[in-house]
């Protein structure tokens, strides 16, 4: 089997814990990631922290109103982690069955899947991705969240909006912005989207409920998102 890193996915906290952890949905991500390592293809999973995460940081705030963002943060870390957790107990002995507290190349091992969250306040999952990405050289990362693609603007609040079959990096970064805040809803971190141009990574933005278009995606086929970047 291949050691070479075959993506990194950022898996959002939308869709394996909101309102609470989805059982289903977790088994169904086990098996494609399963499928895919048994065909040579072994990718890393970044999890977020989704309703549960959001829950413990509104009620940090509603205990005390002055409580600092990096807490905060710290909370819904904590969140990424059990989520983790949960993905990691489907995976078995294909994963690497501890969690890595930083996105260092040593995060990765020979052959098996990582599955990680957070790691420091101040940035989100997506962020942790891209910098997973840029530390093993692996030159794709896959964001798959509730929507299908990249707007010009939250396709929540202007709806009539067409989604970006492809965008450029630039591009990206002026519709993100560039401000972290505690529990927010980007489509990419602003801090990934960053990272995506220095490093020059090919991000994707996929609607992650539609598990058959997220594996053709992983596996290198024709798929329906955004893609950013010249790839
Ligand atoms: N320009 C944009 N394009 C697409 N979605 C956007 C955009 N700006 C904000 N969003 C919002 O980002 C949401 C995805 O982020 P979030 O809810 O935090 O998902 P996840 O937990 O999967 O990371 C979408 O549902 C959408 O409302
Ligand atoms: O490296 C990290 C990852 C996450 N978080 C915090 O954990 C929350 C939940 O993570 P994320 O936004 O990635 O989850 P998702 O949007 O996928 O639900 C974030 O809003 C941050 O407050 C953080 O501080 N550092």
């Amino acid at each position: 089997m291949s050691a070479a890193p075959s993506f990194v996915l950022s898996l959002g906290g939308s869709l394996v814990a909101s309102p609470v952890p989805q059982v289903e949905y977790v088994q169904k991500i086990a098996a494609m990631l399963l499928r895919l390592r048994a065909d040579g293809i072994v990718g890393h999973v970044v999890i977020g922290g989704g309703t549960v995460a959001r829950t413990y940081i509104n009620a940090a705030r509603a205990i005390n109103p002055q409580v600092s963002d990096a807490e905060c943060d710290e909370l819904g870390i904590i969140c990424t982690r059990l989520n983790s957790k949960l993905l990691l107990s489907a995976l078995g002995t294909a994963a690497r069955q501890d969690i890595p507290l930083d996105t260092t190349p040593d995060a990765v091992r020979p052959g098996l899947i990582t599955v990680m969250g957070g790691t420091f306040p101040g940035q989100t999952t997506d962020a942790v991705s891209a910098k997973l990405a840029r530390a093993i050289g692996c030159p794709r990362m896959i964001n798959a969240t509730n929507v299908d693609g990249v707007y010009p603007a939250d396709p929540r609040k202007n709806p009539g909006l067409q989604k970006y079959q492809r965008i450029s990096h630039d591009r990206l970064i002026e519709i993100v912005g560039t401000e972290h805040r505690a529990g927010a809803s980007f489509v990419i971190d602003p801090i990934a989207a960053r990272i995506f141009k220095e490093s020059n990574i090919t991000g994707v933005v996929i609607n992650g409920q539609d598990i058959e278009n997220l594996e053709r995606c992983l596996r290198g086929q024709e798929f329906n998102g955004t893609i950013i970047g010249n790839q």
